[in-house]
């Protein structure tokens, strides 16, 4: 079965290099709301089925294409409408392509070569809420905390304490062995006995955001509110903190952590949605779906070395887990670091 989504974020208008809805091209880009996430994915998957179509093709075996509309909100009306209905005509798939890693290029530092990682397995995810409750006031006679002021300091204890450093206790190692050979001396020695150099390259690997999402569960605070006038003093303040979880964590282990963490009562803590880490899907010589998509991406992008690696954000494909065991997330396209925050 292959997986797309149609539909995209909010797009304000600030920001842009260009309009947002001009899908205007410059510089070998096309401009333009969700042209990444995932209109490129839904065209390809189109076009392709369309020329096929043209040529006659014949497929050996019947496949699917699932298009959701609302996978940025979580696919509750899309990816889940779908697997429902496939469960009810008791379909069983041999494997799941979706949207995810990509041939990255320049993104990994010390690898010269662009390489392909497909993703084997997805982080889980935690969002909370965090809201403080204080008496309001005038500004003219505060007191010596507000609720601004407590719930800033619990928001700011997360960011200075990340979770641990997890590298070598999930598959992102495999990542790093598989493509030792990729790396120049030293590297490559190192990258091959992690059972060795893994305390070193974990220290590396968190300097920067991009791997630094691989090693650890991850903390972003990303919605901030409180406060409606410049004399008052709110009565409530909140915040919402989106952690991505490491496969070697669960949703229990981290908001333990974070309650440690916080260690003040007076911030209450609510879990708006979470889900554990994905399942790890087979990647072995004799796994059909891995081995496929392996020599599709041989076939299109030459020379790129093919690894599995973890998926940092989350796809529609993680509600298919009951139907089938073998689900990787790809996108067919290169990726350098400075597109990673386009
Ligand atoms: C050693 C360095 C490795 C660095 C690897 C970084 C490569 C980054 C390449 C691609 C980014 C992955 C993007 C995956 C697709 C994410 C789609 C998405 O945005 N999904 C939403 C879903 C929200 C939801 N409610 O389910 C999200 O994750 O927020």
């Amino acid at each position: 079965m292959i997986l797309a989504h149609l539909d995209v974020v909010p797009a304000p208008p600030e920001g842009w290099d260009v309009p947002p809805f001009s899908g205007e091209e410059r510089d070998g880009y096309i401009y333009g709301r969700g042209t990444l996430d995932d209109k490129s994915c839904v065209i390809g998957v189109l076009q392709a089925l369309e020329l096929m179509l043209k040529r006659g093709y014949k497929p050996k075996r019947s496949f699917y294409i699932g298009l959701g509309h609302d996978e940025e909100v979580s696919g509750h009306n899309g990816a889940m409408k779908i697997v429902e209905r496939l469960q009810s005509r008791g379909v069983k798939l041999l494997f799941v392509l979706d949207e995810g890693l990509a041939v990255l290029d320049g993104v990994i530092q010390g690898v010269k070569r662009p390489v392909a990682l497909i993703g084997t397995t997805e982080k889980g995810s935690i969002t909370l809420n965090l809201t403080v409750n204080q008496p309001p006031g005038h500004s003219s006679m505060p007191p010596e905390e507000t609720s601004i002021g407590i719930l800033s300091a619990a928001v700011s204890r997360l960011e200075r304490n990340p979770l641990p450093n997890m590298f070598g206790v999930g598959p992102e190692a495999s990542m790093f062995e598989q493509l030792a050979g990729e790396f120049a001396f030293p590297l490559n020695v190192m990258m091959a006995n992690l059972w060795l150099f893994s305390p070193i390259i974990s220290r590396v690997l968190e300097r920067t955001p991009s791997s630094n999402a691989i090693v650890r569960t991850t903390t972003a605070i990303t919605i901030f509110n409180a406060g409606v006038k410049s004399n008052v003093i709110p009565r409530m303040a909140r915040a919402t903190v989106n952690f991505r979880i490491h496969p070697g964590q669960t949703v229990t282990e981290v908001l333990d952590i974070v309650r440690n963490t916080i260690s003040d009562e007076r911030v209450e803590i609510s879990v708006l949605n979470s889900f554990d880490p994905l399942p790890i899907s087979p990647f072995d010589e004799s796994n059909f779906g891995y081995q496929t998509l392996q020599r599709t991406i041989h076939s299109v992008f030459s020379a790129a070395p093919v690894a599995p690696g973890v998926c940092i954000g989350n796809t529609d494909s993680r509600h298919f887990v009951n139907l089938t065991d073998s689900i990787y997330r790809f996108s067919p396209f290169k990726m350098k670091s400075e597109d990673l925050s386009r």
